[in-house]
């Protein structure tokens, strides 16, 4: 961990840089296996499956049976776990529902939005280095209450060729609608421009590597919407002398051991708690069964002693993290501060994990600096909002006239015609 002291203001952007990648390289190889998808189908997916996962597939629809015999291999103690979770994240994004009233703006001018499902969603759930079954609870149950009707789910096949049974389980579990096979960026370019089995859907959701998140970037293009990006995972602890330095350690450690482009940064107001941390790091990282992925993660990151803990949240407000932590006791009274933060931890026990888990909350937020202008997944991210309006005889008059003036002023004709012709004939019925 690199580690700083007091820096000075104009050196702040220049502290906890997220590695970097060539973005054109990448760019040119998103772009490629994007066209080879759209060009091949799904023979482009099978011999992606060869080169990328090492695995020879006949087939990438995964059959009813396939998710049957899953149900068998998950333990009785998993499941229940799922269900906890399920029901956590169930609660929470119920809550989201939320009627918005009918509006009379003016008398006889009512006006209202209604949110309404889309129809057919893609969800990528993550397989490279771990099958993350609890991203498909965090995609499959808002989309589940938004009512949406098709819910196609991609994801790696594993080195036997076979999905996660866990994955399968929790897929069925939310009603996902058809599974495949398929991962990286061909299985996003699949569900954006449809394949002879995988169908084209309307929106992507979900998180995944570099390859997965240049190809969310890239299908926008061609009219498929995403749900932000949503890439490789980081966690800022702000952390003062009341927290508790071995759990600091093990929620910077739960976020380096995602992959070794996954950033942890320390922030604390005194020299010897950033001490404690990281001596507790070195402890921790050497018991981990992913310690080296956790330890390439932590060559990307950062410790930074500040004069105080607002100046830490300035730094991170500005670092605008995946996931914040407060690790202290008096955690609440820097809530106000907080301006740019997909999701945060607040005092000693709320660790992170329980976010990516089963507190309630959603755990597909967006990474890289993009919390400053996106937010998390959520029951909105599901639905579209369709505003309706009714106009009585009484409103048209009350704003007709208004609308004939601006539509004449814009040189548009035929849009103040549309209000007179009303007017005259309320004003002929009148006479
Ligand atoms: N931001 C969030 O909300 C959030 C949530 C969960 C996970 N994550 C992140 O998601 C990521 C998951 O990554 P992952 O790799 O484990 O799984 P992944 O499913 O995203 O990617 C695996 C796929 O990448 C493709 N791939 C691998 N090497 C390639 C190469 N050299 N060229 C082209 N394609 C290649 C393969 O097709 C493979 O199937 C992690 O970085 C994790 O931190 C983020
Ligand atoms: N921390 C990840 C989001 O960055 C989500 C996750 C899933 N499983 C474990 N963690
Ligand atoms: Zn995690």
């Amino acid at each position: 961990m690199k580690t700083y002291n007091n820096p000075k203001r104009e050196e702040w952007n220049q502290l906890a840089l997220r590695p970097s990648i060539n973005q054109q390289e990448l760019d040119e190889l998103v772009s490629s296996i994007i066209k080879n998808v759209k060009l091949n189908g799904d023979q482009a997916l099978i011999d992606y499956a060869l080169q990328f996962d090492r695995v020879a597939l006949n087939e990438l629809y995964v059959s009813e049976k396939e998710i049957e015999d899953a149900k068998n291999e998950v333990s009785n103690e998993l499941k229940s776990a799922i269900q906890l979770a399920y029901a956590n994240i169930s609660t929470f994004h119920q809550s989201q529902q939320i009627d918005e009233p009918i509006i009379e703006t003016v008398k006889g001018v009512n006006c209202w939005r209604k949110p309404v499902g889309i129809e057919k969603v893609g969800l990528y759930i993550p397989g490279g280095s771990a099958p993350l079954f609890s991203t498909i609870l965090m995609l499959g149950i808002p989309a589940q209450i938004a009512g949406c009707k098709e819910l196609v789910l991609c994801t790696p096949p594993g080195k036997n060729g076979k999905i996660n049974p866990a994955i399968l389980y929790a897929a069925d579990l939310v009603g996902v609608t058809k599974i495949y096979k398929t991962g990286g960026a061909q299985a996003i370019a699949a569900m954006a421009v449809g394949t002879d089995t995988i169908p084209q859907v309307y929106k992507i959701f979900g998180p995944g590597n570099q390859y997965v998140t240049k190809a969310k970037e890239l299908v926008q293009q061609m009219g498929v919407a995403i749900d932000m990006p949503a890439g490789p995972s980081e966690v800022l602890v702000v952390a003062d002398q009341t927290c508790n330095p071995e759990f600091v350690a093990a929620d910077l450690l739960s976020q380096a051991e995602h992959g070794p482009d996954s950033q942890v940064v320390l922030l604390s107001d005194n020299e010897s708690t950033i001490k404690a941390c990281q001596l507790a790091v070195e402890r921790q990282v050497a018991l981990l069964p992913r310690k080296d992925t956790a330890l390439k993660a932590l060559t990307n990151s950062t410790a930074i002693t500040f004069q105080n803990i607002k100046e830490c949240i300035a730094f991170s407000n500005q670092y605008a993290p995946e996931h914040l932590i407060i690790a202290s006791e008096n955690a609440s009274q820097y809530v106000n501060d907080i301006t740019n933060a997909g999701s945060v931890f607040l005092g000693n026990y709320s660790c992170e994990s329980a976010g990516d888990y089963a507190s309630g909350t959603n755990h597909t937020l967006p990474t890289n600096g993009f919390a400053k202008n996106y937010s998390g997944v959520s029951l909105d991210s599901f639905v579209k909002k369709i505003t309706f309006q009714e106009l009585s005889a009484e409103g048209i008059e009350k704003i007709g006239e208004a609308i004939e003036i601006m539509a004449e002023a814009e040189g548009l004709d035929a849009h103040k015609n549309a209000v007179t012709l009303r007017l005259n004939k309320i004003r002929n019925g009148r006479n």
